[in-house]
């Protein structure tokens, strides 16, 4: 089966922070993007709320619930008590821990597992007891897969930001692509399941998916956005399906 996609709304939200006006509506953007067949959404809430805020969680837990049932609700994070309880509080399908200090612009780097897995590891626990998947967020470094699940967690989510850096190299792609494909490997000779994610597009997607065909998800936010400017919301997840793998228009829940 394909990699499930997980529509990240961050810029979406970030559009809508603009004004002190309501749009675009991050869950209606949301409904949209799952009507259209993705499989999920993403959000990843900061502690200054500059991309989505503390208050669309719930609203996008209830769309979920409420109109596609079979969808998951992936948060993403920094572990600060803050975050863990606003987790908690929203009951995602799945969790995904990112090392990422509040002043940074975006995600740049994964977990150090070897230096950090002891303080994951009660974190992990903490958040499967609640009953959510846990997903790390990870470096394509081969060598740490071991450590990654001696975390007790689900999956890893391997960083693409450098692989999406390389739009207009494709000697450096191919590098990215033997470093994600051999930590991707590791990772699942270790029991973990693979997620991917940051800066993928529709260019860059089938690539990845030729190298590591075993991929559970991508969440996708930046280049689906700047997508959905060009081609509308429905149309661009539509894309980002076929390049994911699933044939035809829509996918299979
Ligand atoms: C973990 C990851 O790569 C994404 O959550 C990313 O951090 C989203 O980025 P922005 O919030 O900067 O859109
Ligand atoms: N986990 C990665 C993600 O959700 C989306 O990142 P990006 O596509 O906005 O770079």
């Amino acid at each position: 089966m394909p990699a499930k996609l997980s529509v990240n709304l961050n810029a979406v939200a970030l559009l809508r922070n603009r004004r002190d006006l309501p749009w675009p509506s991050v869950t209606h953007l949301g409904r949209i993007a799952l009507a259209a067949g993705a499989h999920g959404l993403t959000v990843h809430p900061r502690p200054d709320e500059r991309h989505t805020r503390n208050s669309d969680l719930p609203e996008i837990r209830a769309l979920i619930d409420d109109e596609f049932p079979q969808a998951e609700f992936n948060i993403e994070g920094y572990p600060t008590e803050e975050f863990l309880q606003l987790v908690e509080k929203n009951q995602p399908e799945q969790v995904t821990l990112v090392p990422d200090d509040p002043a940074q612009p975006t995600s740049d780097h994964g977990w150090d597992f070897r230096k950090q897995g002891a303080y994951l590891a009660p974190i992990v626990k903490r958040l499967k007891k609640s009953g959510f998947r846990v997903s790390l967020f990870s470096d394509p470094d081969a060598e740490g897969m071991r450590a990654a699940a001696d975390t007790g967690t689900d999956r890893i989510e391997l960083y693409t930001g450098p692989y999406g850096g390389c739009h207009d190299d494709s000697e450096r792609a191919r590098k990215q692509l033997d470093l994600l494909q051999k930590a991707a490997e590791a990772a699942s000779a270790a029991g973990l399941d693979v997620n991917a994610g940051h800066d993928l597009t529709v260019a860059n997607l089938p690539a990845l998916m030729k190298r590591v065909p075993f991929l559970a998800e991508v969440s996708i936010g930046h280049g689906l956005t700047a997508d959905a400017l060009e081609f509308g919301m429905p149309e661009t997840v539509r894309r980002f399906l076929k390049a994911c793998g699933w044939a035809g228009a829509r996918s299979q829940m």
